[in-house]
């Protein structure tokens, strides 16, 4: 609460653009419809929310979101602020609005050329941490004890009073002795133990370092770690005569959001995994870049000095020996990965460059200064996009989706590996103004498949342990995630989420979304493939024999459910009541659950009564860690706001460390009514 307070009281100073001037002031002075100018150095972190109006910065948004991988903000355009409707309850809801939308409180990691609008000067209360966990239950609980010991106090105050007024009892002792009888009902040492045994519980988690607590309430579960890259496949030969590399080599290049921060690249750990498979160099154009006098010369050439943000490149040295022709790529613009579209892209143009002497000086091994430019790249941009195979077969061109594309999905995710799919189109003959305000859904269409990409997921140590360890406590845990069900099922199975000999049905529905209705077929399939199905309404399977004594027969074999996100959606928007409650008591595996899904899924869980814990390491989280009942952000950040909990080690064992000291506040708790 303190992190709060102090969050909703920062001031600084501020360097504001006023009458024609920029003013030095302090940010407390700051008005809405103020511009102030935004860099590292004199504005680390954000005194209030703002609007970027121009350039680009990258933020640290983890003491928000909990997400430690870096957010890139870009400006702004007309347009886009005459769309914000200020009106609407919470206006920076969308996706869209937050890609422009500077929170106060946030860290700024690096920023370029832009000076910025500031919004609204709220004092960061919005991001209230709900009380609604077992401990805040308790602590309300405890003073409605005392107001109720103390309406008692009240009324035996008053008795006594009258009492001693009828015996014409001197008025001095007449006070005394109904003061006594306020600290008879009330022990007057009651309030500070509970106080003190709520300072003792939270004093405790800070030290421990593993656990940091932002207000005084007490969980998804983050098994998978990206270890490697384990293989890659491409389906489709993409060869280019004049670059040596398949195009899904230079989509691993380019398609990412990586940035560079004083030397370091930072971002996504998969994408930092996929880039460093590639062996390839970035360099983005800002201050701190190493990019040489010579690229910005050749930018400057091509009149891209201003539109290409992060060079990527091959390595110099090892790719063209016999070539006379060296590329890179600028990229131009990217539209960053949103966890509601599993997707993300980025449009790039080639720079490149004919050598008339190709020669290698030996120390900087960088291409010869006599390079003369490639102009034949004229108005022509390439997009390469990533994401969950499932979106992206959608927006491929029919004909460039390999007929054996569904059985190898299905075969990676079953081995319980996390499969990426990438996708590529030429965009020819488009000026830099219509690429800039190309709408993400006019380029990311019609596009040619490429191939996956194969991540292995490897199981922290130690998770099986914990499962096992909450099982032994009868704690149910269910995994919630925005993968594929099937690396959700194998990775379920491999750390006893499920058990292994039980079978999985997963539902489907053979209408497409946009045709669904309540009369929409569910069918509940064995995982497996063995022709099996669950009945629709009980979710029972099917019995031995129907007709003999069908109450009475035991259920042939033990099984699990495994739900997809939009099945879910489909069953919270048309399915009865009874079904929605049975998925929620028996399902042990929510998949493709977006983030919206995984706050539903808490809340309806809620509804049935059950106290949620949710456990999560990400943006995509935030929504279902704040309404749930004990939320723990696995975050690097000390704490974030996302949760009341915050565990700076990002592993599920935090969970029963944090169990067993809320049962230790509630124990002491109790303890202290009991003595008093
Ligand atoms: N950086 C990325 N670029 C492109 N696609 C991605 C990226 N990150 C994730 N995806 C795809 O989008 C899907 C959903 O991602 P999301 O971040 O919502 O959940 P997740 O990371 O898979 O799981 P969890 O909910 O457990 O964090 C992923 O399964 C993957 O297919």
């Amino acid at each position: 609460m303190k992190r709060m307070r102090d969050l909703a009281h920062f001031s600084c100073e501020m360097r504001v653009w006023r009458g024609g001037a920029w003013w030095r002031i302090d940010s407390g002075d700051a008005v809405p419809g103020d511009i102030f100018e935004v860099t590292p150095a004199t504005l680390p972190q954000l005194p209030c929310d703002a609007f970027l109006l121009d350039g680009d910065c990258i933020v640290n948004e983890s003491m928000l979101t909990g997400e430690s991988v870096p957010v890139s903000k870009t400006s702004a355009n007309d347009e886009d602020l005459a769309s914000i409707d200020y009106e609407s309850n919470d206006p920076i809801k969308s996706n869209e609005i937050s890609r422009y939308f500077l929170f106060g409180g946030t860290k700024v990691i690096r920023s370029r050329a832009g000076k910025f609008g500031n919004g609204n000067n709220d004092d960061g209360d919005e991001n209230d941490i709900g009380a609604n966990g077992c401990l805040a239950m308790v602590a309300r609980d405890s003073f409605r004890f005392i107001g109720v010991l103390g309406i008692i106090a009240s009324l035996g105050f008053l008795a006594s009073f009258y009492n001693f007024i009828m015996l014409k009892v001197d008025p001095v002792m007449i006070f005394v002795r109904a003061l006594d009888l306020i600290t008879i009902v009330i022990p007057p040492a009651l309030p500070a133990t509970m106080t003190e045994d709520g300072l003792d519980v939270l004093g405790f988690r800070e030290t421990t370092k593993d656990i940091n607590s932002m207000s005084s309430e007490n969980d998804r579960v983050s098994l998978n770690e990206f270890s490697k890259l384990y293989k890659t496949a491409t389906l489709l030969e993409n060869k280019n005569s004049e670059f040596p590399y398949p195009l899904i080599i230079c989509a691993m290049g380019v398609c990412h959001s990586i940035k560079v921060v004083n030397g370091q690249v930072m971002g996504d750990p998969m994408d930092l995994k996929m880039f460093e498979f590639t062996n390839w160099n970035i360099d983005e154009l800002d201050a701190s870049s190493k990019i040489t006098t010579d690229q910005r010369v050749r930018l400057k050439k091509m009149s891209l000095q201003n539109v290409v943000g992060t060079i990527v490149s091959p390595p110099y040295d090892k790719t063209f020996p016999e070539s006379n022709i060296f590329t890179e790529f600028g990229v131009i613009k990217s539209f960053e990965f949103v966890s509601g579209l599993r997707r993300m892209s980025v449009i790039v143009r080639r720079i490149s460059y004919i050598k008339e002497t190709f020669t290698f000086q030996a120390k900087v091994k960088q291409p010869d200064l006599t390079n003369k430019m490639n102009t034949s790249t004229g108005k022509d941009f390439e997009i390469f996009v990533k994401g969950a195979p499932e979106v992206i077969k959608d927006i491929c061109l029919k004909d460039s989706i390999p007929f054996n594309y569904d059985e190898l999905l299905r075969h990676y995710a079953h081995s319980g590996y996390r499969v990426i799919a990438f996708a590529y189109k030429k965009l020819v003959n488009i000026s830099f103004l219509k690429i800039m305000k190309a709408k993400r859904g006019d380029v990311e269409k019609e596009l040619t498949f490429l191939g996956f990409i194969i991540f292995e997921n490897k199981l922290k140590a130690g998770t099986a342990d914990i499962v096992k360890i909450l099982n032994q406590a009868k704690i149910r845990q269910v995994m919630c995630t925005g993968d594929n069900v099937l690396t959700a099922v194998s990775v379920s199975r491999i750390c006893d989420l499920v058990n292994i000999q039980n079978k999985i049905f997963i539902p489907s529905i053979a209408e497409r979304e946009i045709h669904r209705n309540e009369n929409s077929k569910i069918i509940w399939e064995d995982i497996e493939g063995s022709n099996i199905f669950l009945d629709p309404k009980t979710l029972l399977p099917p019995f031995p024999s129907r007709s003999s004594n069908f109450e009475n027969s035991p259920i042939p074999f033990k099984y699990d459910l495994a739900v997809t996100g939009d099945i879910f959606q489909h069953i919270l928007d048309y399915g009865s009541e009874d079904l929605l409650n049975k998925v929620l008591i028996k399902c042990q595996i929510f998949a493709r659950m977006s983030p919206e899904q995984k706050h539903l899924l808490v809340e309806h869980l809620q509804a049935l009564g059950c106290c949620v814990g949710f456990c999560g390491d990400g943006a995509n989280d935030c929504g279902a860690l704040k309404a749930a009942d004990v939320g723990i952000s696995l975050s690097e950040a000390e704490a974030s706001v996302a949760a009341p909990f915050t565990s700076q080690v990002t592993h599920i064992e935090c969970v029963p460390t944090l169990i067993r000291e809320g049962r230790a506040a509630l124990v002491t708790s109790f303890s202290c009514f009991k003595y008093m």
